[in-house]
């Protein structure tokens, strides 16, 4: 049996509503979209809620509250029910059209969306019930047609799609067939007796799907079921080859998005609710895409097996109702906004519905082989003259073709050679273009350059970056990227080199302090010069010439063999920063006790007098002229208190003059005039001495753990250049493998997509829902998400994480996909240890409550969170458990950036968060490197 597109003329097709319920032939269609307002439940009503939506007229649902959103608190559908409606009139108004198609063949969907506990079950039992009534009555009044039903059902869950007819199949597969699309291997259909056994059957579905309870519903619905009828019809009597229609009902009940703050999250339930949500989220993309007629670019039908199934209902050959379901409480009243932004994506949204009409190939055959037989005969024809002319003309015709087939080959032929011609031609010219106007750098800025370590990073305003793009095939591409490849591979070996030297001697100066001696004031200003000397030199790069032919997995392959040196020097920066930790908590107080003093005299004094003279020296940063540490601490020096000048009050003019003369070489000499001057002063006061003496030493080893973090800034800055990197290659590559004749698409790819509020908002949407769906760390997620908020310059930083999101999401995906085989022992580890670093934030967070949140907070936080009064130390990890784990609510999410916020202490910090600082800095919270971050991508590069 096949299923083809019409081949009959409409006139057949278009037949009176009583025999073809569903109205006449489909064109092109948005999809129904209707509104349901359930009544407040008994729990809502227990709770004093109030009812937050007004449902002005039968078309338009109205926000009571203040809020304003970028509707105006105001949406408008096809039809918006009140709660005293009757699912009756539900199912007339807003599926019956539809479903009825199916009986004219034309398929059709009917699906129910909402928040968890809104009704979408309770409203599809009805529409189904009053579909088969329908059906059956239309089955009933049409005599000339014999109608063949079959029923399938089936459910998916945590991405796993089950036969609700047969449990015991498991886990079924997804098949592409080349004719009917996506289909479900081995699904049972179950051929319908009456109406009496189709209701039987729905209702063995109903009690085989998984149902869990969750504090907002005690029967919810943990999977997505779909109900498929298919339908067939044909005319008693014989028609000629077009035998009969054939379209599928689909009735399908999703799961409800999950209010992780509110629905009980724990183990099993809180794995669902990641999948749901996951196949929820691709469902709005999808939907979200396919809207506003915007049909171009890759709609990701295959990114969760819900779009899959159902992509012939989503913008295909289908007739499509979705009935959203909302709760009119206050307190569901975000969930609801965000089904509403659904339901208005979902309305613009167009289908193109055909009859489907079935050919039975037995009454092909059987006209072919009656037309091969009317041919033999005419060839036997006893007209010699007439078969001879008719052999004759089939000779020419052969010749014909012949020769056509030759021009074509031809004609192809130059085309090619005119396209690479063309773009040879383009490349030149741009190239031309590049060295004309920017000098012979512009090219590669064009895709990714870096010139130097501190350009990296898309800076505000920078116009230059935010062209950060693929081009296309182009062969220039790949030549740029393997010259910023090889660039970044003399970079990384340069830093690595630099830090390690430079490391080594602040670890001899580290271990220095603990014996203290006058002259390591000496021998750190020796040191520093030295370092300075050799960053200097560092930062003159030879340009990188390409001389031999490599591809870009090798290129990047040969970077990532050298990883294991920056782990290293990563290692080393962590046990410097700890020991300067060290040493700060072990400075001796001002108020010190005899024995003590008595004791630092024996050891000797940290740095001498001379020393602070050279602060300047030492707090500049040895490697970055701009270095943030440099600032701070000359702000420092220019208001240093009169009180703590004073003690140089002999020597005041000579240090300054020293200070502003200040050079590498004269360190030595101002030291030791400085200590002779302060032996020739009698008149100093030894506790201000001691003050003054542990000021500089706190000043020096401030100075150096600038140093340490900006080297570990520098090293998370490679880091991230490298991540760019492979995101650039891998989309290079896709690009190539794309057709080269879709110029046309690729030109679409290219040209930007205006960027405004709104565009922000839905991208910050798809952010929290991917960094919830990879485990991302919530530091770094409050940290972007308080950073970020709209500002255009914010674009180029949005699309950069949204791209490594996607990308890591993706391999996530194919890891949980692979089989065992190719995964090792541990085909989960990649997730699990992502799950397990974020547990390990979580409760070193949790250590922090007690400190960084006031009483009042807390009891605040444990009311609105619903925390039992149970173990302090309990409540303290379970609120912690409760931030950002609901993606779909935005209110929840700004909740637990802000809560996050203060317990990590970016509020306190007197300097705001630095968006450079926070786009470097990938480093975790513990000395462990417990985040997996973007070190998974790097990981996947070695596969
Ligand atoms: N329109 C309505 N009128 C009266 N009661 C309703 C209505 N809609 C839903 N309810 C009741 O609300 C409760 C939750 O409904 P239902 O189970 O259909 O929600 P759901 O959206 O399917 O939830 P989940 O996603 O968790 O499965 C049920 O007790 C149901 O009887």
């Amino acid at each position: 049996m096949t299923i083809v597109t019409p081949v009959t003329p409409s006139s057949k097709i278009k037949r009176s509503p009583a025999c073809t319920p569903g109205g006449p032939k489909v064109q092109e269609e948005n999809i129904l979209v209707t509104v349901r307002m359930r009544p407040l439940s008994s729990k809502e009503l227990a709770a004093y809620d109030l009812v937050a939506w007004d449902i002005t007229d039968q078309t338009t649902i109205v926000s009571k509250n203040l809020y304003h959103d970028r509707h105006g608190g105001s949406y408008t559908f096809d039809k918006v029910f009140d709660p005293i409606w009757s699912t009756q009139k539900v199912y007339e108004e807003g599926a019956r059209d539809v479903a009825l198609s199916a009986l004219s063949g034309i398929n059709a969907t009917i699906f129910a969306y909402g928040q968890t506990s809104s009704g979408k079950t309770f409203t599809m039992r009805g529409v189904a019930e009053y579909a088969v009534k329908d059906i059956y009555e239309h089955i009933n009044l049409t005599p000339e047609r014999e109608f063949l039903l079959k029923f399938s059902a089936l459910e998916i869950y945590n991405e796993t799609v089950v036969d609700l007819l047969n449990r015991e199949s498991g886990s079924l597969r997804l098949l592409d067939d080349p004719e009917r699309g996506t289909i479900v291997d081995k699904l049972i259909e179950e051929a319908v007796k009456d109406d009496q056994h189709l209701r039987h059957l729905i209702s063995i579905c109903e009690a085989q799907r998984q149902v869990g309870e969750t504090s907002l519903n005690d029967r919810s619905s943990r999977s997505h079921q779909i109900i498929r009828l298919t339908i067939e019809s044909s005319l008693r009597e014989d028609s000629g080859c077009v035998k009969s229609f054939l379209a599928s009902l689909n009735l399908v009940d999703l799961a409800g998005s999950e209010r992780a703050t509110q629905a009980n999250t724990d183990g099993t339930r809180l794995k669902e609710g990641s999948h749901i949500n996951r196949s929820l989220l691709t469902l709005t993309t999808v939907i979200r895409k396919l809207s506003g007629g915007k049909r171009s670019g890759h709609i990701p039908y295959r990114d969760s097996k819900l779009t899959r199934i159902l992509q012939t209902s989503l913008g295909g050959n289908a007739r499509t109702a979705i009935i959203c379901t909302i709760s009119p409480a206050l307190s569901h009243v975000e969930q609801s906004r965000n089904t509403l932004s659904f339901a208005t994506s979902a309305k613009e949204v167009t289908n193109s519905a055909q009859v489907n009409m079935v050919v039975e190939k037995k009454q092909i055959v059987k006209q072919l082989q009656e037309e091969v037989a009317r041919l033999e005969a005419e060839l036997r024809s006893p007209e010699p003259s007439a078969s001879s002319s008719f052999r004759s003309l089939l000779r020419e015709k052969d010749l014909k073709i012949k020769q056509m087939e030759r021009e074509i080959y031809e004609l192809k032929h130059q085309r090619d050679l005119a396209k690479s011609q063309l773009e040879l031609e383009r490349s030149s010219h741009k190239e031309q273009k590049a060295s004309v106007h920017h000098g012979p750098s512009c090219q590669a800025v064009k895709r990714l350059t870096f010139t130097s370590e501190n350009n990296l990073l898309p800076q505000k305003g920078d116009s230059k970056l935010k062209e950060i793009k693929i081009e296309g095939r182009s062969a220039n591409s790949t030549v740029m990227l393997v010259t910023e490849i090889r660039k970044l591979e003399t970079r990384q070996r340069q830093l690595g080199e630099e830090a390690n030297r430079a490391l080594e001697l602040l670890h001899k100066e580290v271990a220095s302090q603990r014996h203290g001696s006058q002259d390591t004031a000496e021998t750190i200003a020796k040191m520093l010069s030295e370092i300075k000397a050799m960053h200097a030199a560092g930062c003159t790069l030879d340009e990188v010439r390409i001389k031999d032919k490599a591809t870009l997995r090798e290129e990047i392959a040969r970077l990532h063999s050298q990883e294991g040196d920056i782990s290293v020097l990563e290692e080393k920066l962590e046990n410097v920063q700890r020991s300067i930790e060290n040493i700060v908590t072990n400075l001796p107080t001002c108020e010190e006790t005899p024995e003590s003093k008595s004791l630092k005299k024996r050891k000797g004094l940290p740095f001498s007098l001379s020393n602070t003279a050279n602060i300047p020296n030492l707090i500049r940063s040895p490697c970055s002229t701009t270095s943030s540490s440099h600032k701070v601490m000359q702000h420092d020096i220019e208001n240093r208190t009169p009180e703590r000048n004073s003690v140089f009050s002999g020597v005041d003019t000579t240090l300054k003059q020293k200070r502003i003369s200040n050079t590498d070489e004269n360190h030595g000499s101002v030291l030791k005039e400085n200590i002779s001057t302060q032996k020739q002063s009698g008149s100093i006061n030894v506790k201000k001495m001691q003050k003054m003496f542990k000021k500089a030493t706190e000043d020096n080893i401030q100075s150096i753990k600038s140093y340490v973090t900006e080297l570990k800034e520098r090293v998370a800055k490679l880091q991230y250049q490298k991540q760019l990197l492979v995101c650039q290659v891998l989309e290079l590559e896709e690009a190539n493998e794309a057709s080269t004749d879709d110029e046309a698409e690729i030109g679409n790819k290219a040209s930007p997509i205006p960027w405004n509020i709104m565009v922000f908002e839905e991208q910050r949407k798809d952010l929290i829902m991917l960094w919830h769906v990879c485990h991302v760390s919530i530091v770094h997620r409050t940290q972007f998400y308080l950073l970020f908020r709209g500002d255009p310059s914010d674009q180029i930083y949005m699309e950069v994480e949204l791209r490594r999101l996607r990308w890591l999401e993706q391999h996530l995906d194919d890891l949980g996909n692979a089989s065992p085989a190719l995964l090792g022992d541990d085909p989960a580890g990649s997730v699990s240890s992502s799950i397990k670093a974020l547990k390990q934030e979580r409760e070193y967070l949790a250590k922090r409550v007690s400190s960084k949140l006031s009483t009042e907070e807390r009891e605040i936080l444990y009311l609105k969170w619903d925390i039992p009064p149970e173990g302090k130390q309990r409540r303290r990890l379970q609120l912690v458990n409760k931030l950002w784990t609901d993606p779909l609510n935005m209110q929840h999410v700004k909740e637990s950036a802000e809560v996050v916020a203060k317990l990590v202490g970016f509020c306190e910090s007197s300097q705001p968060i630095s968006r450079e600082m926070f786009e470097l800095n990938f480093a975790p919270l513990s000395d462990k490197k417990t985040w997996m971050g973007w070190n998974l991508i790097s990981n996947l590069l070695h596969l």
